[in-house]
Formats: C-alpha cells, structure tokens, sequence
C-alpha cells in the first residue's frame, strides 16, 4: 500500500492557484524531493502535508486514511510527522540531550528509555560528545545536526524537510546532503524534502518531483530526470543544456545546418512531420582536434570554431560554432584538454544523450 499519496491536491488564495492539482504516490520508505524555483509551490505543499494548510482541492492520505481535505484537516500534531525547516528551530534554554529528547518525554516514556534513546541517535548523528552543550554553543551545522536527531528520534511517520541546509555554507551543505541520505539508509523514514537546489535534490532523493507554477512537470529517478527531462523546463532546470529547435521529417531530425537520424535518438519521435524541440547535454559531446577515424555509423561529426571558452577547474566550458550552422553549442571538456578560441575542431555528438523534450 502506498504510505503517503497526494491526489489532485491544490490550494488557491483567492484567485491564484499556487498548488495546482498536485499528484503524488510516496512508497513506505521512499525519498521524495520537491525541487522548483521560489515561489513554485514546493513550501505550500509540504505544509499541507504537515497539516499547517487546509487544501482547497484535492486530497492527502496516510496509508489509506484521509489526514487533508477541504473542510477537513487532521491537525499537525495528530499526523505523527516531523517537520523540520530551515532555521532549525531548536530550544535555546534545553541542551542538545534535552532538545533531542524533549518529543519522547511528551509521549511521557520511561525516563531510561529516553535517555537510551536519545544516546544512540546522538551517536547517530555525531554529536555524542556534545550532548550537554546548548544551542548557542553549537555551529550551524551541529544545531541541524541536533534537529534532525529531534526529528528522527520519535519515529515518524513521515519525515518532512523544508530547505534544511539553506542556512549553512557551501561546504557544509555538501557533507549533510550525504548525512541525510545516510540516515535515510539506516532508518528509511518516508521523506518528503523541499529544496531549490538541484544538487542537493540529486544527492538525496529516489525521486524528484519537478515543480513549476503550482504544478509537478516530471516525477523521476535522479538521472531519469537529468537524461530524460520530458520538458523545457526541467530540462533547463535541472543541470545545464542546450535546448535546439528541429524538425522531424522523413525519418531525420534537421537542425540548423545539419541532421540527426532519429532512430539514434531515445525516445519516441512525433507521428508525422513537425517541428521538435532537442536537449542536448554540454557532456553528451566531444571535442577533437583533428577528425577522428570514422566507423561509428551515422554519429554526427561536424566541423567547428572554438567561439569561446571558460576554465572551470573541474572542466572546460566550451561554447562552439559548427561550420554551415547558425548554433552555438555549449561543450563540457575534461581540464587537460584545452583549446584556443578560434581553433578549428571536430564536435562529435552522441545522439544516446539527446532528450525529446516537449
Ligand atoms: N498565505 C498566503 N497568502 C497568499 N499567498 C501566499 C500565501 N502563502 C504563499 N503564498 C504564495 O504562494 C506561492 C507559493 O509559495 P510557496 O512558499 O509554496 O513557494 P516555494 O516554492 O516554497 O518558494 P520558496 O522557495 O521561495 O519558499 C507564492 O507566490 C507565495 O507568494
């Protein structure tokens, strides 16, 4: 049975639909990251979720039983979730034991079984060592690490993030992405995560639900997402890419100045001839100096200019121009491989890592 599934969920405020008859399935266990740009939707979903926002349509249920709907809403502390948001919201007068410890004390547990408890997920999270130290004691890092172990502590049903790590820097972002999906491994709490970081989304989740005005554009695995972005938007969303207008005829997708069979392109083609519209990755391309040997059957190699380029340290961003085309294409390159701007090249194209996108 799916354990949390939102269906043809939406709230308006007044005139303004900002969630847009949302559907969702979360499995028991499963990750589930809400990923769009401010003002998308994402916080307003997961507060209906959390029971903060009454839905104006559309339904949540928790293992079959119904927890929102217009005119009935369970109330948040009834629905046995955890929410925990960006400013960590610790208590600055508990230390972190008693932060930690403060959910089960409510549920009124032996005084033994909290102080077990609270223990082994400090240990969990590393912070062991600090148990006796306030919040203002602690770095930003240290207060979510303290939140997430209140969150996860009581066992919750569902596991609610909004932006957690916005707060913390780059770094530190980095390592408690792969903190929280380490925690997810061991405990696999079902989690609904809001962010607008596409990274932190990939780092996270089994699936990302794209949203865009109010509504979800594509729900996918990660790398479905990232190979097989099914619209404009996600595709420019998530990661960069070139987007390419075409037209598909005669078995051919033209483009300007050359061709791409489309049997080598993933994914279904229009029935008949139109025009389409191609993602194509800045990695799913290769530079060469001079032209490679020929062989592979049908990839398209074109003749091009260097136009421009930008070290990146990790990688070279290349921007070419083919000979005979009105493009410019955008080239990821490893960092030893450098090119001047206006050499000649040859741009290989690996039609495998092109995406039809609507
Ligand atoms: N109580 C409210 N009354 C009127 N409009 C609201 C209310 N709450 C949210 N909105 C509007 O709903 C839209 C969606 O807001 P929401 O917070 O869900 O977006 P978000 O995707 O989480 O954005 P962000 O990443 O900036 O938090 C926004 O345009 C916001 O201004």
């Amino acid at each position: 049975m799916p354990r949390l599934t939102l269906k043809g969920l939406g709230k308006a405020y007044g005139k303004l639909k900002v969630v847009d008859d949302v559907d969702l399935t979360l499995e028991e266990g499963e990750f589930v990251s809400l990923l769009g740009p401010s003002g998308c939707g994402k916080t307003t979903t997961l507060r209906m979720i959390a029971g903060f926002v009454e839905p104006t349509s559309g339904s949540i249920t928790l293992n079959g039983q119904v927890l929102s709907a217009p005119g009935a809403v369970l109330p948040p502390e009834k629905r046995g979730m955890s929410m925990i948001f960006q400013s960590y919201a610790i208590w600055p007068n508990m230390t972190v034991a008693e932060n930690v410890g403060f959910g089960l004390t409510l549920k009124k547990l032996p005084k033994e079984e909290v102080r077990a408890k609270v223990k082994r997920i400090l240990e969990v999270v590393q912070m062991a060592h600090l148990a006796d130290r306030y919040p203002a004691e602690l770095s930003g890092g240290q207060q979510q690490r303290v939140a997430l172990a209140r969150a996860i502590v009581v066992q919750p049903a569902v596991l609610l993030l909004d932006e957690p790590l916005s707060n913390l820097d780059a770094n530190l972002r980095e390592e408690m992405r792969f903190e929280i999906r380490r925690l997810h491994d061991e405990f696999r709490f079902t989690t609904v995560y809001v962010t607008h970081d596409q990274a932190e989304a990939m780092a996270t989740a089994d699936r990302i639900a794209v949203m865009q005005g109010g509504r979800i554009e594509q729900v996918d695995a990660p790398h479905v997402i990232y190979t097989r972005p099914r619209t404009r938007f996600v595709a420019g969303f998530i990661g960069r890419t070139n987007l390419i207008e075409g037209r598909f005829a005669n078995g051919e997708v033209g483009l300007d100045g050359f061709a791409l069979r489309s049997d080598q392109i993933p994914g279904s083609m229009p029935a008949s001839s139109q025009p389409i519209l191609l993602s194509l990755r800045p990695q799913g391309m290769a530079l060469h100096r001079g032209r490679p040997a020929t062989g592979r059957d049908g990839v398209p190699l074109l003749a091009a200019t260097v136009a421009q380029r930008t070290y990146l340290g990790e990688s070279w961003d290349y921007i070419v121009h083919p000979e005979a085309s009105g493009l410019k294409l955008r080239v990821t390159a490893p960092p030893l491989q450098v090119h001047e701007v206006g050499e000649s090249v040859w741009l290989e194209i690996d039609p495998q890592q092109i995406a039809v996108v609507n």
